[in-house]
């Protein structure tokens, strides 16, 4: 799955879905909370790169990125200087990019939000780089977001609740196990409505009597007996 067909099946899921998912499997969840400056969803494979002051590790990514590639910039969550604008974005979006996010923070705000395309980040800052580092040697083979290290074999996944990383080879599996959660989550919900309380139709009043007999049972494991889902 590459481009625009991720993006189409992202469309009706969440990162929570799919950051719930990869808990149920095992896999490290791997998100982060930024912003989404335009509000826009964004899914694709990771086009990594670390910036040290300068845009031209963007443009020498851009030489070798395919269709619908995200921009993953580590600026090492600096809160001193934007690393990226308008004219990083517009390049992206002519480069066939489908967003980019930032470890750090952005400028041209408004310039951004009209060309549209998904860019997410720490914040706004008017100041662009006001030093210029060297250039590690992986500066286009890995980027650190956080506390996770990601590389081309991942991609991306942002919302309005943040970023979020998989394993590429991982992404129709993960997607088909968001898609069960999303739709018992929104059965929950359309019983709650009505007046089904959350706690009636995961029996939670069992739950706390089975608890009361074995405190080490979790509300987690209640939740997977009943087949519930609320916190993964
Ligand atoms: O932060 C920078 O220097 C880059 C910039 O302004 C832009 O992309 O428009
Ligand atoms: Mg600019």
């Amino acid at each position: 799955m590459r481009g625009v067909g991720m993006l189409e099946r992202f469309d009706e899921l969440t990162t929570a879905h799919v950051a719930d998912a990869c808990l149920r499997v095992g896999l490290p969840v791997r998100t982060v909370s930024l912003t989404a400056v335009t509000g826009g969803r964004v899914a694709g494979r990771v086009l990594p790169v670390q910036h040290v002051g300068s845009v031209d590790v963007f443009l020498e990514a851009f030489e070798s990125a395919a269709e619908g590639d995200v921009l993953v910039i580590d600026n090492g969550g600096r809160r001193d200087e934007a690393c990226a604008g308008d004219m990083v974005a517009l390049e992206a979006k002519a480069a066939g990019l489908s967003g980019v996010v930032i470890w750090g923070l952005h400028r041209d705000t408004v310039d951004i939000q009209a060309i549209g395309l998904p860019v997410f980040s720490l914040g706004a800052m008017p100041t662009g780089p006001l030093r210029l580092d060297p250039q590690p040697a992986d500066a286009l083979l890995t980027a650190t977001i956080g506390e996770w290290t990601v590389t081309r074999d991942d991609v991306v996944l942002g919302d309005e609740d943040g970023v979020l990383f998989v394993p590429a080879d991982r992404i129709g599996e993960l997607f088909d196990l968001a898609e069960s959660i999303r739709d018992t989550e929104r059965r929950q919900a359309a019983e709650i409505r009505p007046g089904r309380s959350l706690r009636e139709q995961v029996r939670f009043a069992e739950y706390l009597t089975a608890r009361a007999a074995d405190p080490s049972l979790t509300f987690r494991q209640h939740l997977r007996a009943v087949k519930g889902a609320v916190e993964e």
